[in-house]
């Protein structure tokens, strides 16, 4: 991959020969946001063969639901980067920190892949990786993901996103299971992209040979620990966000950057230890204002599910929630990201709190409206998928839908 970049941005460099210094790529993963990012990089995550994948996670909101989904699935094998669109609102040194860390030859990384931000510029990321004097990394491609069934809506609301395809070096056109009109939505696709591979796929699951050289399976040498990518002697990390008790994690994101597209764009991180009431927090959901694009983030329903934690996801007016078990030690926490534009944080976070709910018990029928949009049994957790329930990669060669 790579080989093909638009002309808007410069051309990577195919690496001279540095004697032993290896060159690992570094694959931008982007798309709008809930395109299904994280749903693809957790495939190529566990669907890698042998090779082993570095993960930079770069999450809009305060709280690093992304990280935590790639994390989970991994055993905190991703280093994050919180709080804002890397394209401009971190520091670029930090990144180039990250990238220095995972490029280390003892990590033995073989690709790194930074999960963007769903409001990202994809040129700022190019130039930023181009820019970087690290010597152990190249440029890998720009990947971009599309959601097949909002693909319409979204381009209408940020037509800019036809700039973003002409950039990418692979187009993966996901969620075909939800679009009505798949072979139109791939055409289109294909007709903004300037050279680019344009694969259909659903749940993000795509051949990651598409993305990088997969070593065979059976040089498997696992995903890397945490242990590798953390720098013991430099505590550089993010902040973790761990308090109880609501707070606005957002609002100022987009403040001058004119043109991004995370400009008119404010978020809101809600954590709370008070759990919240369902029949409440699906009242809140449903009524849910039409700027409000994005929410993702865990669920404590208290006494209604003491045994679960509700990862929670919507996107438009998609909406699912997925149980798994509380970790083991786990502290019993809600914690959400909402992502929207001309959203009334405030308003929001006080709607938020009135779901609390502070009775010991649970009334029987409570979780019923929940319930009605957990996931179906053939869809794959997010971040939990393993290779018993994977299907075969050679799928991503025909449209499910
Ligand atoms: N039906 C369907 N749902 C999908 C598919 N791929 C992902 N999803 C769901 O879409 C939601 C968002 O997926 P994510 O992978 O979190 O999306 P993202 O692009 O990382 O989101 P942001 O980081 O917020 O921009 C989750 O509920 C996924 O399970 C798909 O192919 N079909």
């Amino acid at each position: 991959m790579g080989q093909s970049p638009s002309p808007q941005v410069p051309t990577p460099q195919v690496p001279a020969a540095r004697g032993p210094v290896p060159q690992i790529p570094v694959v931008i993963l982007a798309g709008f946001l809930g395109s299904g990012k994280t749903t693809l990089l957790n495939h190529l995550l566990h669907r890698s063969g042998g090779s082993r994948i570095g993960a930079i996670v770069n999450d809009f909101g305060a709280i690093e639901i992304d990280a935590m989904a790639v994390a989970g699935a991994l055993g905190d094998s991703t280093v994050s980067l919180g709080n804002g669109c890397l394209c401009c609102a971190v520091d670029p040194g930090e990144l180039d920190v990250y990238l220095a860390r995972l490029a280390r030859p003892e990590t033995g990384t073989d690709v790194i892949v930074i999960e963007a931000s769903g409001l990202a510029e994809p040129q700022e990321l190019v130039r930023m990786l181009l820019a970087s004097d690290l010597t152990g990394i190249v440029y890998g491609g720009l990947v971009e993901v599309v959601d097949a069934a909002e693909f319409d809506a979204t381009r209408a609301r940020h037509p800019e996103i036809d700039r973003h395809l002409g950039l990418a070096d692979l187009v993966v056109v996901n969620k075909l299971d939800r679009a009505d009109d798949a072979e139109r939505v791939l055409a289109l696709v294909g007709s903004l992209t300037d050279r680019a591979a344009v694969v259909p796929a659903t749940y993000g699951r795509v051949d990651p040979a598409f993305l990088f050289d997969c070593r065979p399976a059976e040089e498997r040498i696992g995903q890397l620990s945490f242990d590798d990518l953390h720098d013991h002697t430099d505590d550089g990390g993010p902040d973790d966000t761990d308090g109880a008790g609501p707070h606005d994690g957002g609002g100022a994101h987009g403040h001058g950057h004119p043109g991004h597209l995370h400009a008119a764009y404010d978020s809101l991180s809600y954590v709370s230890d008070v759990p919240l009431d369902p029949r409440r927090l699906m009242r809140f959901l449903d009524s849910r204002p039409e700027g409000l694009y994005r929410i993702k983030g865990y669920v404590d329903f208290g006494p209604y599910d003491p045994r679960n934690r509700y990862l929670v996801h919507a996107v438009g007016r998609f909406l699912r929630f997925y149980p798994e078990p509380w970790p083991p030690g786990a502290d019993r926490l809600t914690q959400l990201v909402l992502i929207g534009t001309g959203i009334d944080t405030p308003a929001l976070t006080g709607e938020l709190r009135e779901c609390a709910h502070h009775a010991p018990h649970a009334d029987e029928h409570g979780m019923w409206g929940v319930l009605r949009y957990v996931q179906d049994p053939d869809e794959p957790d997010p971040g939990t998928e393993t290779a018993e329930t994977e299907t075969a990669e050679t799928e991503t060669a025909e449209p499910e839908a």
